[in-house]
């Protein structure tokens, strides 16, 4: 465990297993006083999956073991520290995580914002598509990606928080039993049939988060519909942008674009840069 002591303020959120606060660094930790910090605590009987790091024989929970390996992404929330505590009869374990200063939620934002233009819209699904592939590139899948996992800050960047779900990726694969995620977001239709692979959901995922940003309402209804339905344009949009709804939310998973094509498909159906500008200077 690294040690550090900080001050806890008020609850910042709570999710299935988390409660989270606000912190604040007493003067013994190295991290600055005056910037404040995320506080998970989550009870360890909560916590399924264990692990170890390479340079210590101590157990920790692959949420941990993610933030650690995903350190140099610049758009996943740094850890400032870890380790189990006791409080009553419960051994909790606590995560200390960057709090970036003024950031809200995305969930937040688009229920105020949303539907967004459609340069908007791209806007975030650029950083979103950065966010998933420099993961990929450490070898990891977040596993729940979906507005409330993501943390607008400075005004327009994106920031991934949340690794509860976050597991690793072998050949590119990561096979998983159904269970866990977030009906809607971040399950595809595919795992109607049992265990699916969290690379292809993630896709879903990003295709479920732009459709919200351009329409402000999700896709489909229910899982079912979502296998059978076709999508629905509630207003008009480019043919560049149906183009990679299409490709994203495909419900055969083997059809849906695969991961080392997305950056690729977004490139090539990019809004005319000149539309991009003026419509930001609109907004
Ligand atoms: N690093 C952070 N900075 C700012 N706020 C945070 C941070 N981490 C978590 N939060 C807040 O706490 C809430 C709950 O955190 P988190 O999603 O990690 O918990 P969880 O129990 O895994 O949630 P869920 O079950 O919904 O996936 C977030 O939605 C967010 O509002």
């Amino acid at each position: 465990m690294r040690k550090a002591g900080y001050e806890l303020l008020d609850q910042l959120g709570h999710g299935g297993f988390g409660l989270v606060y606000r912190g604040r660094p007493l003067n013994n930790t190295p991290y600055t006083p005056s910037q404040e910090v995320a506080i998970k605590f989550t009870n360890c009987s909560d916590i399924h999956l264990w692990t170890t790091l390479p340079n210590s024989p101590d157990q920790i929970p692959l949420e941990a073991a993610a933030l650690v390996a995903l350190e140099s992404v610049t758009s996943v929330v740094d850890l400032l520290g870890y380790g189990q505590i006791s409080l009553g009869n419960d051994d909790v374990f606590t995560l200390v995580m960057e709090k970036p200063a003024g950031c809200l939620s995305f969930a937040s934002y688009l229920r105020r914002q949303a539907p967004l233009t459609e340069s908007m819209a791209f806007f975030f699904l650029e950083q979103l598509v950065s966010i998933v592939m420099a993961i990929h590139r450490c070898g990891w899948v977040h596993g729940d990606l979906k507005p409330s996992n993501l943390l607008i800050c400075d005004q327009d960047q994106l920031k991934a928080i949340d690794y509860g779900l976050a597991r690793e990726v072998v050949n590119d694969q990561c096979i998983v039993p159904a269970a866990g995620g977030t009906l809607l977001w971040n399950i595809p239709p595919e795992r109607i049939n049992g265990v699916y692979d969290l690379v292809k959901s993630t896709v879903w995922s990003v295709g479920v988060i732009y459709y919200c940003m351009v329409f402000g309402k999700l896709p489909f209804p229910s899982l079912r519909k979502a296998k059978n339905s076709p999508l629905r344009w509630h207003h008009n949009i480019s043919s560049g942008a149906k183009f990679m709804l299409q490709r994203l939310l495909d419900p055969e998973p083997n059809r849906r674009v695969a991961i080392q094509d997305l950056e690729q498909l977004i490139q090539t159906n990019a809004p005319p840069s000149g539309v991009l500008e003026i419509q930001r200077l609109l907004n």
